[in-house]
């Protein structure tokens, strides 16, 4: 597997002289906060590799650990040399590898892999650290309460996040390291290895949308619709309804054309959709306690008898819920906004 970080080969020196102080000083509880290509998950193998923490893999674009859109617990592992090594403990679903739109996700994601971690951990996160960047770090740095954020910082472009934490927080300044710099092709290319082999060996399955909870689209809230009110709507529309709901006064449909007409739809009212929407969306599969125990792909959704067919490597015990994700997995990963589902 492709990775963009491992052991370095020399070490800068005050790499050292952090790993020191956090000995020194029994820091347990450790961000990583840094541009892109900084070095943070350089640094975070570095640390593991010397202290035996678990990582807190927040670096949801760029994910050591697996399953991807997620952020995951991992436990320190003897004789490890990339991160990509270490097995997930837990993993929380975001449902998409750009974080921008989940901040809720993320900030829930990791507040709950720390708690669980309780200490002795490392989060690294991603190089976002303006616009919803900035608001995710430092809510992350609220919720989290760690005892030591490590800034890699060149000049000042992190002090607009460190700033509420100066006389609150422990702060180790350290040197971005000035390496490559990879493109957004070679990170897609990256992520696409990922999502290979993840699903690699994945199973097809099919479940009833009543065995599970379906959740993380806008046809799961609300009430479904009447007969009267599908009846209605498939006259004036000239639709088949295939599945309707209705949430505070507006509608979500999923339906097929039956006849070739020019519709005029408030789109304000009605939401509509074909239901091959849907297709190739990976979704989480949830547990009990909220972690995400493994990915689907939705190979396709039968809204009229209500049941769905996935691809999936993982196993559906303990899993009480099918969260809907963001991304769609067609010929590569493309990912799709919040809204459209
Ligand atoms: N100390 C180091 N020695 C050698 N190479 C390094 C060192 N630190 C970082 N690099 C290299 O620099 C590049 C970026 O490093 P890394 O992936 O750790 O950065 P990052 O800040 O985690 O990136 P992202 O923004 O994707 O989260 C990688 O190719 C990595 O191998």
């Amino acid at each position: 597997m492709i990775n963009k970080a491992s052991y370095p080969e020399s070490v800068l020196e005050d790499r050292f002289e952090l790993l020191d102080y956090i000995k020194e000083h029994d820091k347990r509880k450790i961000i990583l906060v840094g541009g892109v290509d900084t070095g943070k998950t350089t640094l975070a193998t570095f640390l593991i590799k010397n202290l035996k923490y678990n990582l807190i893999d927040a670096d949801v674009g760029q994910k050591s650990i697996l399953p991807p859109a997620t952020v995951s617990l991992g436990n320190y592992k003897e004789g490890f040399l990339c991160l990509s090594e270490i097995k997930e403990e837990k993993s929380y679903f975001i449902g998409s590898t750009n974080p921008t739109q989940f901040i809720g996700e993320m900030l829930t994601g990791v507040k709950k892999l720390a708690d669980y971690a309780k200490e002795y951990f490392i989060i690294d996160t991603t190089g976002l650290i303006n616009g919803a960047g900035e608001y995710l770090k430092k809510m992350k740095i609220e919720l989290v309460e760690p005892d030591l954020i490590v800034a890699l910082q060149k000049s000042n472009e992190l002090s607009h996040i460190l700033k509420p934490f100066i006389d609150k927080v422990d702060i180790f300044y350290i040197k971005p390291y000035i390496g490559k710099k990879y493109s957004r092709e070679e990170r897609k290319d990256i992520r696409e290895n990922k999502w290979k082999t993840y699903f690699n060996n994945a199973k097809e399955i099919e479940i009833n949308f009543e065995d599970y909870i379906i959740s993380g689209s806008k046809a799961f809230q609300g009430e479904r619709i009447t007969d009267d009110e599908k009846l209605l709507l498939e006259n004036i529309y000239k639709w088949e309804i295939l599945y309707g709901s209705k949430c505070e006064g507006k509608f979500f449909i999923v339906k097929k054309d039956v006849k070739v007409v020019k519709r005029s739809v408030d789109k304000n009212l009605i939401f509509y959709m074909e239901p091959e929407r849907f297709n190739n969306l990976v979704v989480g599969l949830i547990d009990n306690e909220g972690f995400c125990s493994g990915l689907a792909i939705i190979k396709e959704i039968d809204f009229k008898n209500e049941s769905l067919k996935l691809i999936t490597p993982s196993s559906l015990k303990n899993v009480r819920e099918i969260r809907l994700g963001r991304v769609k997995l067609e010929n590569g990963e493309r990912l799709i906004d919040k809204d459209y589902i």
